[in-house]
C-alpha cells in the first residue's frame, strides 16, 4: 500500500518535503543470516586513542557510520590525516597532530568527541574541547573526566562552554570513579599511558569497549592491567608506537538484531558475536521465550518459543542489561503476554521512545522513571519520530511487527549508530526502505555529479 511521505507546511503556505524517512510495512517474518559491523562505540575511542601516538594506525571493522565520519573530521581539524583505502578501514596518522582545540560546531552532535581530551593533553600538554553533544538522553555531565585528569596533576577548568585541560607533565594516580562511567575511565585510561608512574582507575567501567580500547593501546605499546574488571592499572610509558588493530563485533547491533528476530516470531543467524559480550540480553532473551543458541564460536541462531513472555528490566553498567539495548526490548515487550516494568538507571532521560511506541498501538506509561509496558496483542503502522539513536531502533524493530505501515523520520539518529540497516534487514526478508525527499534526491544527484568530477577524490572517511 503507497503512503504519502511526511509533510510539513512552509511558511508561504504551501507543503514541502523536510526529513527522509523509512517506510516500513510490517507483519512479516524474517529468515537469514546477518552480518554484524564493527561496534561504533569502541572505533569512536580508538581513534581518538591514535592520537597517542605519532605513528600511523590502521583501524579495520569501523563501522560507515555519520559518528565515525564526524570523528574523522574532527580529528582532520586537529591536523592529523585519516583516510580510508579499503572498506571499513581507517588510517590515522597524528604525527602532525599540531592543533590543541576542537572546533564546537563539529564536537557538538558527538558524544565520543569529548574522548580526544586525554590524547591531546598527554601529546601536547594542552587541550581545549568545547563539551560535548550525543544523544540527548540525560544531563551527561563530564565531572568524571575532569576529576580524574586533575588526579593525573592536570589543571582543568570550564568556562564558556569549553573544557580546558592544562599539564607540562602528567603523573600517575590513584581515582576513585564515583559511577563506572565509560567515557570517563577510557579519558583517564588514555591520558594515563603517557604519564609519569603508575595509575590505579577504581571502580572502574568493565564494557567491552573499555576492554577493547585496552587492547588496542596496548598493541601501541602501552603497559595496561586489569581492564574488564573493576581496577584497571597503567604504567606510563615515555613514547607509543603504530599498530593495526581489529574492532570488536558491535554487541549492540547484534542484541538489535536478536530483538528483531524475537518480535518478528522468526529464525535469525548473527554473527560474529562474541559471547561474553552479550550474556545479559542473551539471558533476557531466554527468560522472555525465544530460544538463543550459539552455532560454532561466534554465531548466534535466536529462534521463537511458545510465547513471548513479559519480563522486568534494569539497564546497568556491563555485565548488567546495557542501557543501550532498552529501547530494543521495550518494542518487544510491548507485544509480549503479561505486564513488564523497565527501570532505566542509567540515563535520566532515556524514555522518549514510549509515545512513538504507544503511536504504534503499545500500551506504556512511565512512572517515575520506570516505563510500565502491558504487552498488547498487536501493533498498528502509524508515523513516528526518532528522538535519539536507540531509540530509532526499537522503531525499527515495533515496525517490523506493526500491522500495515510505518514511517519513521528523524533518521540522522539511525544513520550515527546502523551500518545499513535497511539493506541489512531487506536481505532477511522484511519490507522495508528508505525515502529521500525530492529535493533531497536533486541534491544527493548534485552531490554525486559533483564527486564524480573531481577525479580520484579521497572520501578520508570508512565505508
Ligand atoms: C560513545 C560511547 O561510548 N557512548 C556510550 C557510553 O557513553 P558515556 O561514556 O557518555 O556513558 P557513561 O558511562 O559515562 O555514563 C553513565 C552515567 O554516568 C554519568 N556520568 C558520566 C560521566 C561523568 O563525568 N559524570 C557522570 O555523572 C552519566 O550522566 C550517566 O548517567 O556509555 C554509555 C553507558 O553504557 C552508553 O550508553 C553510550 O552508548
Ligand atoms: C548513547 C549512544 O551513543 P552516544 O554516547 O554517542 O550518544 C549509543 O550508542 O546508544
Amino acid at each position: 500500500m503507497a503512503i504519502d511521505p511526511p509533510l510539513t507546511p512552509s511558511n508561504s503556505g504551501q507543503t514541502k518535503l523536510v526529513d527522509p524517512y523509512l517506510q516500513i510495512e510490517g507483519g512479516y517474518r524474517l529468515s537469514g543470516e546477518v552480518t554484524i559491523s564493527g561496534a561504533k562505540n569502541s572505533s569512536l575511542a580508538l581513534m581518538a586513542a591514535a592520537l597517542l601516538t605519532m605513528d600511523g594506525c590502521r583501524l579495520h571493522n569501523v563501522p560507515g557510520l555519520a559518528d565515525i565520519r564526524m570523528m574523522s573530521a574532527i580529528l582532520e581539524s586537529l591536523g592529523v590525516r585519516v583516510r580510508s583505502h579499503a572498506p571499513n578501514t581507517l588510517d590515522i596518522d597524528a604525527r602532525f597532530l599540531s592543533v590543541h582545540r576542537a572546533p564546537y560546531e563539529l564536537v557538538n552532535s558527538l558524544r565520543a568527541s569529548f574522548f580526544i581530551l586525554g590524547p591531546i593533553l598527554a601529546r601536547l600538554g594542552m587541550a581545549r574541547i568545547p563539551l560535548p553533544g550525543g544523544c540527548a538522553i540525560g544531563a551527561r555531565p563530564v565531572d568524571l573526566h575532569v576529576r580524574g585528569l586533575q588526579a593525573l596533576g592536570a589543571e582543568v577548568r570550564i568556562e564558556h562552554g569549553i573544557v580546558e585541560a592544562r599539564a607540562r607533565k602528567l603523573r600517575g594516580g590513584r581515582i576513585h570513579l564515583d559511577y563506572p562511567s565509560v567515557g570517563a575511565t577510557e579519558t583517564i585510561m588514555m591520558a594515563a599511558t603517557l604519564a609519569e608512574g603508575e595509575t590505579v582507575i577504581e571502580n572502574a567501567a568493565q564494557e567491552p569497549e573499555v576492554c577493547d580500547l585496552a587492547n588496542f593501546c596496548r598493541s601501541l605499546g602501552a603497559r595496561i592491567r586489569g581492564a574488564g574488571t573493576k581496577t584497571i592499572v597503567v604504567s606510563g610509558v615515555p613514547r607509543l608506537h603504530g599498530s593495526e588493530y581489529h574492532v570488536i563485533p558491535d554487541r549492540i547491533e547484534i542484541g538489535t538484531f536478536m530483538a528483531a528476530a524475537a518480535i518478528t516470531r522468526s529464525t535469525l543467524r548473527i554473527g560474529p558475536v562474541v559471547p561474553e559480550h552479550i550474556g545479559a540480553v542473551v539471558a533476557k532473551l531466554r527468560e522472555m521465550g525465544s530460544q538463543v543458541s550459539l552455532i560454532g564460536s561466534d554465531t548466534l541462531e535466536v529462534s521463537p518459543g511458545r510465547v513471548m513472555a513479559a519480563s522486568d528490566i534494569e539497564t546497568l553498567p556491563f555485565p548488567g542489561f546495557p542501557t543501550d539495548m532498552q529501547a530494543q526490548f521495550m518494542s518487544v515487550l510491548a507485544v509480549s503476554e503479561g505486564t513488564s516494568i523497565i527501570s532505566e538507571t542509567v540515563f535520566e532521560n532515556r524514555l522518549m521512545h514510549v509515545p512513538e511506541l504507544n503511536r504504534l498501538g503499545a500500551d506504556i506509561r512511565v512512572r517515575s522513571g520506570h516505563a510500565i509496558v502491558r504487552g498488547v496483542l498487536k501493533l498498528s503502522g502509524a508515523p513516528v519520530v526518532a528522538t535519539d539513536l536507540r531509540a530509532s531502533a526499537a522503531l525499527v524493530i515495533a515496525g517490523l511487527a506493526a500491522h500495515g505501515t510505518t514511517t519513521i523520520t528523524g533518521l540522522h539518529h539511525l544513520d550515527r549508530g546502523y551500518e545499513n540497516i535497511e539493506l541489512k534487514l531487506q536481505r532477511l526478508g522484511a519490507r522495508i526502505e528508505r525515502h529521500l525527499p525530492v529535493a533531497q534526491v536533486n541534491e544527493v544527484s548534485d552531490a554525486v555529479a559533483a564527486v564524480a568530477a573531481v577525479a580520484g577524490a579521497d572520501a578520508g572517511a570508512a565505508g
